[in-house]
């Protein structure tokens, strides 16, 4: 496995990294990355043997095409430098920070996972890495930790963390995180990173879930932590493109093309100015249909 700075990531669904049942079928939900997390969903007793168990699984599991990243513990615990060790040798994708809250811990970090490449051998640049942010200070820092190293995957905000630290809860509406999830969110697309949401833990409320899904995606967000399998479909339904959306993406790229053959940047389709920034969202919206399978090479709708 190799770390692939590009890719399709609208969900990241923790598994937990003591679980072996969940663990093992992991790959079967379609998840664009799976995070095996030995941090906050295992308890103090059981460090050692999720590690090991998540260690032998990168090496044996099948993951299918998920990308495989791995939520180590803070850098303020006993426990991380034998995280970072281990994933190192198992041969992660993405290790994720979590708690970060300056791009010195990302450099560390980043140092870290150097010196045990170098230990085993293992090719320079071939795990990324991502910062969480939980906390007023990680989101006050969120550009210098964006921008902290080339390896920089992405960040993500966490709601759960970050509202205790706030001295508050979380909401139905989320006005407790809105300056969070729009800081994280600049920083992200300022240094040209991926930005994932936060999870929602009431696995009963899907109306909230579809709610709080649509407002962070027209926020421009790439993707959300999940905790459970049956969020992935919720997610991909309000993160993948219409086929109306498709056709007039499609529509628009052809407007563009006339209108240049005739020596101009701007045309009109059906009474909306077409320019620049709007080819732009319609290639990015051609872009995510075809890395979605919705749409063939020849731009043909292939979806359901
Ligand atoms: C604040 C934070 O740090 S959040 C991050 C840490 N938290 C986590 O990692 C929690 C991960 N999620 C879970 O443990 C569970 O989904 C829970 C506790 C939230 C809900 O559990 P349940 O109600 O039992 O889930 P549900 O009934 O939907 O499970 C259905 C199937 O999906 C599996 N499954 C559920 N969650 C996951 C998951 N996160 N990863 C992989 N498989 C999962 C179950 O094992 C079950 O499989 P089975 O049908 O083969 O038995
Ligand atoms: O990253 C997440 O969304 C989960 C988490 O740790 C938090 O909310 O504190
Ligand atoms: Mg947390």
């Amino acid at each position: 496995m190799t770390y692939v700075k590009n890719r399709l990531r609208r969900t990241m669904m923790f598994v937990p990294g003591n679980n072996p049942a969940m663990i093992k079928d992991a790959g079967i939900y379609g998840a664009d990355s799976i995070m095996l997390d030995l941090e906050d969903s295992v308890s103090l007793t059981e460090k050692d043997a999720a590690r090991m168990l998540v260690y032998e699984a990168i090496k044996t599991v099948d993951f299918g095409g998920s990308e495989i990243v791995v939520r180590v513990n803070g850098q303020d615990t006993p426990f991380y430098d034998e995280d970072v060790r281990a994933m190192v040798k198992a041969g992660v994708d993405v290790i994720r920070l979590p708690k970060t809250e300056s791009a010195a811990m990302i450099q560390k970090l980043v140092k870290d996972i150097e010196h045990w490449e170098d230990v085993y051998g293992i090719e320079k640049g071939t795990i990324g890495v991502m910062a969480a942010i939980e906390s007023a200070k990680g989101v006050l820092n969120a550009p210098e930790i964006a921008t902290a190293t080339p390896l920089m995957m992405g960040l993500a905000v966490s709601g759960e963390d970050y509202t205790a630290d706030m001295h508050t809860h979380r909401y139905p509406d989320g006005r407790e995180l809105e300056f969070a999830r729009n800081m994280v969110l600049q920083a992200a697309r300022a240094a040209d990173v991926y930005a994932f949401d936060t999870v929602f833990s009431n696995m009963k409320d899907t109306e909230g879930f579809y709610r709080e899904t649509n407002y962070i995606h027209e926020l421009g967000y790439d993707g959300k932590s999940l905790v459970n399998p049956r969020q992935i479909q919720m997610v991909n339904k309000v993160f993948n493109p219409t086929k109306e959306e498709i056709e007039q993406a499609k529509n628009v790229e052809k407007a563009i093309r006339e209108a240049k053959a005739k020596g101009s940047g701007v045309i009109s389709l059906n009474g909306k100015m077409v320019d620049k920034p709007v080819v732009e969202k319609a290639t990015r919206v051609l872009e995510t249909a075809k890395a979605s399978n919705l749409i063939d090479e020849e731009g043909n709708y292939i979806g359901e």
